[in-house]
């Protein structure tokens, strides 16, 4: 039987990010207070809720998140790192992950090695055959933390930790980290930018965030050099776009490189309503790219498939975009319509425009030197 892993705790929920909409307030910039960040909890809470309300949760297999150990950390990140965030956690107030705009409150070490124990959790499930595939619904994300830093409200990557798990302790020879989270996925590329032992694909909007990286022209040095695949896409993307990139470069990208496992780092910020990018993807876009990561995965990596949730910023929309692809994984549909789509549907995105096309294209050019 197939069966989905599904990875929640209520600490997920409790991440502290500070009293700023994004930038921390100031009466000097004039920036207010506000009740919610951008990356408040509430927002994964509520995905977490709509999978229990629509019942979705009893077809799936809860796996309960260890704390990552230091030992797990310390595969991908310097101790350096390491040791200041467990410091800045034991403030009265908390700390920074590392770029001054990513706050976490006192004890907030705990929940980041939660997230990445939740990663590490679900990888162990998926490749130990307990699961088919897994979706761990984990917070703070880590796709934008690298070797020495946090950042971009990551502390931990806990994707990268979790391949590195998965290498080094499973023993696997090909993991790929497929990142369709709107933006970069700077934190695998810094990490494993020389290693071709883990393929990391990120499809993001270009430019976006970091403004600085992701280009199709950092591909990866000595060992790693073509295990790095980016695929920047113009602003204004939506299904269209995305499906002809996963069409066109990432399944062709997975089947030439066969992993033993992918993992995808699941961010529902290229989604239509999300205030971080300017993507246009709604709930039914995300469902068909898990479909394509599936039958891929089923074509390669015997199903191996664990979805890390990332970014995603809409309250509003998130819950609708994460139960589509969930129920894909688990090969249920609980009937849940998502009440957005008439809405949402009217605004445009499902074409593919040239100039997207063209840019895929030049993308594409660079899955033949993956082995
Ligand atoms: C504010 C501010 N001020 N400054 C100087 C900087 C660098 C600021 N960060 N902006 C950010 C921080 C994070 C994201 C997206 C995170 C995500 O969802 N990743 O998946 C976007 C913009
Ligand atoms: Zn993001």
């Amino acid at each position: 039987t197939s069966n989905t892993g599904y990875i929640w705790n209520t600490l997920y929920g409790w991440t502290d990010t500070g009293s700023g909409g994004l930038l921390p307030p100031s009466v000097e910039s004039l920036t207010q207070p506000i009740g919610h960040h951008v990356a408040h909890p509430d927002t994964k809470r509520r995905l977490h809720e709509l999978i229990s309300a629509s019942g979705l949760i009893d077809s799936l297999e809860q796996i309960d998140a260890q704390p990552a150990t230091e030992a797990d950390v310390l595969r991908v990140h310097d101790k350096a790192h390491y040791d200041r965030i467990l410091a800045e956690s034991a403030l009265p107030k908390g700390g920074d992950a590392g770029d001054g705009v990513s706050p976490f409150g006192h004890g907030g070490h705990q929940i980041a090695l939660l997230a990445a124990g939740g990663a590490i959790e679900a990888v162990r499930a998926v490749v130990a055959g307990q699961v088919s595939n897994a979706y761990a619904l984990i917070n703070p994300p880590g796709h934008h933390a690298e070797r020495s830093t946090g950042r971009g409200f990551c502390t931990f990557n806990n994707g990268a930790i979790a391949a590195a798990y998965a290498v080094e302790v499973l023993g696997l020879k090909r993991v790929a980290i497929v990142d369709w989270d709107v933006h970069h996925g700077n934190g695998a590329q810094d990490i494993f930018g020389d290693s071709a032992e883990v393929l990391n694909i990120s499809v993001h909007q270009d430019r976006c965030f970091p403004s600085d990286s992701g280009f199709r022209e950092e591909r990866g040095a000595g060992e790693g050099h073509g295990y790095t695949l980016n695929v920047p896409l113009p602003p204004g993307g939506g299904s269209g776009a995305y499906d002809y990139a996963f069409d066109t470069v990432v399944l062709p990208a997975l089947r030439a490189y066969k992993p033993e496992l992918i993992i995808v780092a699941s961010g529902f910020d290229a989604s239509i309503m999300d205030p971080l990018a300017r993507m246009m993807m709604r709930s039914e876009g995300f469902r068909g790219l898990a479909r394509k990561l599936m039958d891929c995965a089923a074509e390669v990596s015997q199903g191996r498939l664990v979805c890390l949730q990332e970014g995603g910023y809409s309250p509003i929309y998130v819950p609708f975009c994460g139960l589509a692809v969930i129920e894909e994984l688990a090969g249920v549909s609980t009937g849940t319509a998502d009440a957005y789509t008439p809405i949402l549907g009217a605004m445009g995105g499902d074409a593919l425009l040239d100039h997207e096309r063209d840019a895929i294209d030049l993308a594409a050019a660079l899955v033949a030197d993956i082995r």
